[in-house]
């Protein structure tokens, strides 16, 4: 897991590293410089166009001067295209310059022609995260220009102009790719900021990660390699009960698909057993399409204290007796899942919420966050409120989209790294409530049911995707899940 610190946090991160480490400024860009180096040789070995390094006055230019020293003596052609002479540039962007090999064509800005190919390469490493201000004068028009030129274009740790934690003011480098040093800085997990990020890429400099939490410690970035830890493990003589019994409530007349699709889902997931609760009529429906299921009458709703986990919404429609709704969320003491219409039928009384059990895991998509918590001027704002809200409420929020966010009750936030937009198709989001519910069954504690499970949702979305790209269905998602065990090495 990667701590995000904040921009400001960053220069003092350093400093202690330097301090602790005994390596130089110096030592640590040339870290970044070879990350980022060894990314482009996976990457883009095949582009074999020229390479142009736009390199502003700060570190962030420093880096693309030792990054253009790297290509070059890996045999490609370089341009460094620079804005200030380096009397008013950082010390290591000095030093790099006067390391670079005559090879490499040094151009101030004024004297260069824009005469990029198609198939060349622009490095863009005018501003990092010391960006103070919008960008104007010839950092704007030069932003402006490349923005409209055709070519391949990479950003280093940032796409200039935009800040480490806000959100950008004004213009900033459009990327189509950004390779970040360390850790995702915030800004990057912004939907404000996807047309200027591409894909966002981390590289390690080698600055471990405990050594970064003595500076923050209430953010956290998801990867892959996390994921085993938060799981249960189960041996040869675990039985049904272990694997939980859960029981799914929704699936009013006309919307019990999305009831078919939990359900399927949390099979899918290990759940040992799965009732759900569903409109009377729709009882055929259910139980031919997922035979494994039991659908409950209503003396199992009566007695939920047998039910190791409840997951609650799906398809549920919003004309549900509210009183009905409040005596489950009462008579249930252990924390259970909420999606969809349990989430808009909150949002109609929002005093209900005080009777939702502690820890419970309730997972909004931002539209239905909007309607529970008001609304917000953009994602900075949205992410401070789903904090305070989970604060607030003692419960985990999960906050639906592109990197998905997970608020705890102690003020955590996870980001999620996995996933892509084939996830956004009806009935994804109820494939999610099934898999986080099934988890949360199995004994798994709610921060950890929560990150499983958006995790290989989002895992089952990218393996899916591979061959069928826009068109993934939910069920597509479903008949993944068993594959994202295998893919993580989980029993
Ligand atoms: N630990 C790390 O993360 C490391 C970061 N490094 C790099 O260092 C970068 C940060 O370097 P800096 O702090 O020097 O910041 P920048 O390289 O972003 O540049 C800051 C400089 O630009 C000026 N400036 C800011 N906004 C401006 C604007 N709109 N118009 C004109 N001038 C403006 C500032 O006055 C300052 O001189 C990172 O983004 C990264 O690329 C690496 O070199 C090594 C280690
Ligand atoms: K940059």
């Amino acid at each position: 897991m990667l701590s995000i610190i904040s921009g400001d946090d960053v220069k003092k991160l350093d400093a202690a590293f330097i301090k602790a480490t005994g390596i130089s400024s110096w030592d640590l860009m040339e870290n970044a410089a070879k990350a980022f180096f060894a990314w482009y040789q996976s990457k883009f070995m095949g582009v074999m166009g020229k390479v142009f390094v736009f390199s502003g006055p700060g570190n962030n230019g420093g880096d693309g001067i030792a990054i253009a020293r790297l290509l070059a003596e890996s045999g490609k052609t370089v341009s460094v295209i620079f804005f200030q002479e380096k009397e008013f540039c950082s010390k290591d962007y000095t030093l790099n310059i006067e390391k670079l090999p005559s090879k490499v064509n040094l151009i101030h800005i004024s004297d260069f022609n824009f005469e990029i190919d198609e198939n060349d390469v622009v490095l863009d490493c005018i501003f990092g995260i010391g960006i103070n201000r919008p960008l104007e004068g010839s950092y704007l028009e030069v932003i402006e220009r490349l923005n409209k030129t055709q070519c391949h274009k990479v950003s280093i740790d940032i796409p200039s102009g935009i800040p480490s934690d806000e959100i950008l003011q004004g213009k900033a480098f459009k990327a189509d790719h950004t390779v970040t040093f360390q850790f995702p800085k915030l800004s990057l997990l912004f939907p404000e900021h996807s047309e200027f990020t591409g894909n966002i890429h981390v590289v390690d400099i080698g600055i471990p990660d405990f050594f970064i939490q003595n500076f923050h410690k209430d953010k956290f970035f998801l990867r892959r390699e996390d994921i085993r830890k938060f799981h249960k493990k189960f041996n040869p003589f675990s039985h049904k009960g272990d694997f939980g019994r859960i029981m799914l409530i929704g699936g009013s007349v006309g919307k019990v698909g999305a009831m078919v699709l939990s359900s399927k889902a949390a099979l899918r997931t290990g759940s040992g057993l799965v009732h759900v609760q569903i409109a009377e009529s729709e009882r055929f429906i259910m139980q031919t399409a997922v035979p494994e299921v039991m659908v409950a009458g209503a003396e199992e709703i009566k007695r939920l204290d047998v039910f190791d986990a409840l997951g609650i919404g799906p398809g549920w429609g919003t004309e549900v007796d509210l009183s009905f709704y409040c005596s489950i969320l009462k008579r249930y003491h252990k924390p259970l899942v909420i999606d969809a219409d349990g989430l808009n039928l909150l949002s109609k009384k929002p005093e209900n919420l005080k009777y939702v059990p502690k820890g419970s895991i309730l997972t909004p998509h931002i539209r239905e966050f909007q309607r529970l918590a008001g609304e917000v001027k953009d994602h900075k704002e949205r992410l401070d409120k789903a904090r305070s809200f989970a604060l607030e409420h003692g419960v985990y929020l999960v906050l639906k989209g592109a990197f998905t966010s997970i608020s705890t009750p102690n003020g955590e936030q996870y980001f999620n790294s996995s996933g892509n937009q084939y996830l956004a198709t009806a009935g994804s989001g109820d494939v999610l409530t099934g898999m986080i519910a099934s988890f949360l069954g199995q004994g798994y504690l709610p921060l950890n049911a929560a990150i499983c499970g958006v995790f290989q949702h989002g895992l089952a979305g990218e393996m899916t995707a591979l061959d069928k790209r826009r068109g993934v269905i939910a069920s597509d998602i479903i008949d993944t899940i068993p594959a994202t065990f295998v893919d993580l090495d989980i029993e």
